[in-house]
């Protein structure tokens, strides 16, 4: 099995991956930017607490009334659920009141607000600093009293505040569990998008290649349906257009390849028939006529029926030759082997064997039938005459008759037999025919 993603898995990611990139990506820049407006709330309200106290505690202050700061600070303490501790400082850094448990050191107590954010705790340290109208205000009731005008540049005490910041990290853990589930949400919508927009570009692709595989292995008929192929419709028509040119010319070149095997077929059963005939009368030749012999004379021992040969010869073929020429010669032979063949059943055989000799198979035929064919055959050749410029000429031939034997082994011992009668009817005097002795006689 490949390792490599499939078409559907690549449409897939390259659908899905930007989205998804995009999603996240603006989410925690949304996040971050999320918290840092969060933490920046919260040291402006640990600021604000500290300042509105440090306003409320100039007064006691100024008038060394610690039981009223006091009551300020606890008051502050209780009133804020996220308020550790709170300190109230003098000028000298003396602790003069407190709330809560700080945690970690103190601040260093400089005339200027200070905000430190230490693991889950926030401290911010503000000083307390009389406006110029309260000042003089404070001085003239309270001149009385003995007590020196206030110095306007250095601060009157110090306010420190510890807040925990549990709060803000539920918070920030809120968002960020938030921000997972968008993220979630998000991803699993691209899948869902990207899923549908994916088989929608692949379930064509694969009824297409379903096809062009069934066309590869043979199948030339198979075709795509380009009107469920969507936006690959013209790619499944070129498959099928293709497709048909295919089989077109693969029908064209079956018939072609079909075509000349037939005409290669004919030739060569032409050539075949051609090498059996003989060229001069298109009787059969010696091994035309000898190999149907063989079979038939198998056909006749089977079924037991009757077979006989006749052997002939063309009377002094030589003088013929040598007087008129031999064209004259050639045109004796086809005369003479159309003579023949006139007097033939549609079963009976004709070859010619030799030079001026022919062999004539006739099956289901007794030497005394065979005998009569020939009589037949020598009173028509004797009869007849073809014109030799102009003069006739007439010609005759004698016949070995010889009717095939059960004890007879061969067809080569019934010619030998039907050609021993011919070599008999020749020595008698020609223009004849003689029957052969049967075999051992
Ligand atoms: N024109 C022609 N002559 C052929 C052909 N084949 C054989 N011959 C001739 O046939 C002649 C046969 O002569 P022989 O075998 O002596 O027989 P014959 O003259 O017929 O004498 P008998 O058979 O004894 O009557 C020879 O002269 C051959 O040259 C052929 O195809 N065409």
């Amino acid at each position: 099995m490949s390792s490599k993603p499939g078409i559907r898995a690549r449409l897939w990611l390259a659908a899905a991956l930007p989205t998804v990139l995009v999603v996240v990506a603006l989410l925690w820049v949304f996040l971050s930017r999320y918290a840092e407006d969060l933490t920046e709330a919260w040291q402006e309200r640990a600021r604000v607490a500290a300042t509105q106290l440090a306003g409320s505690a100039e007064f006691p202050l100024f008038a060394n009334d610690l039981e009223t700061l006091q009551r300020l600070v606890e008051a502050s303490h209780k009133g804020d659920s996220q308020l550790r501790a709170v300190k109230v400082f003098d000028r000298d850094g003396r602790l003069l009141v407190s709330a809560g448990t700080l945690q970690g050191g103190l601040l260093p107590l400089e005339a200027r607000v200070q905000l430190e954010i230490s693991g889950e705790r926030l401290t911010v340290l503000v000083p307390i600093e009389g406006s110029p109208a309260a000042r003089v205000d404070l001085f003239q009731e309270t001149t009385g009293l003995g007590l020196s005008q206030p110095d306007a540049t250095t601060p009157r005490g110090f306010v420190l505040m510890q807040f925990g910041l549990e709060s803000l990290e539920r918070r920030r853990s809120e968002l960020l569990a938030w921000a997972l589930a968008a993220t979630l949400g998000a991803m699993l919508l691209a899948t869902l998008l990207s899923t549908a927009i994916a088989s929608r570009v692949t379930r064509p692709i694969g009824q297409i290649s379903l096809v062009v595989q069934r066309i590869a292995s043979g199948s030339l008929d198979a075709r795509t349906n380009p009107q469920h192929c969507g936006a690959l419709s013209g790619l499944a028509q070129g498959v099928n257009e293709m497709a048909q040119q295919v089989a077109m010319t693969q029908q064209e070149l079956r018939q072609q390849v079909e075509l000349a095997t037939r005409e290669l077929r004919e030739q060569k059963d032409a050539a075949e028939r051609a090498a059996r005939l003989d060229a001069l009368t298109q009787v059969l030749g010696r091994r035309g006529f000898t190999e149907q012999a063989h079979t038939e004379i198998q056909r006749c021992m089977r079924y037991q029926h009757p077979l006989s040969l006749l052997m002939i010869d063309i009377d002094h073929f030589k003088t013929i030759n040598d007087t008129h020429g031999h064209a004259t010669g050639d045109a004796v032979l086809l005369h003479f082997a159309q003579l023949l063949a006139r007097e033939l059943r549609e079963n009976d055989m004709i070859g010619r064997i030799g030079g001026e000799e022919f062999a004539v198979l006739l099956p289901n035929s007794n030497a005394e039938q065979a005998a009569r064919v020939a009589e037949r055959m020598r009173e028509a050749v004797a009869n007849s005459q073809i014109h030799v410029r102009g003069q006739p000429l007439h010609f005759t031939a004698s016949f070995g008759v010889a009717e095939f034997q059960a004890q007879e082994l061969s067809l080569e011992s019934l010619m030998a037999r039907a050609d021993a009668a011919l070599y008999e009817a020749k020595r008698q005097g020609r223009n004849r025919v003689l029957l052969a002795t049967p075999p051992g006689a």
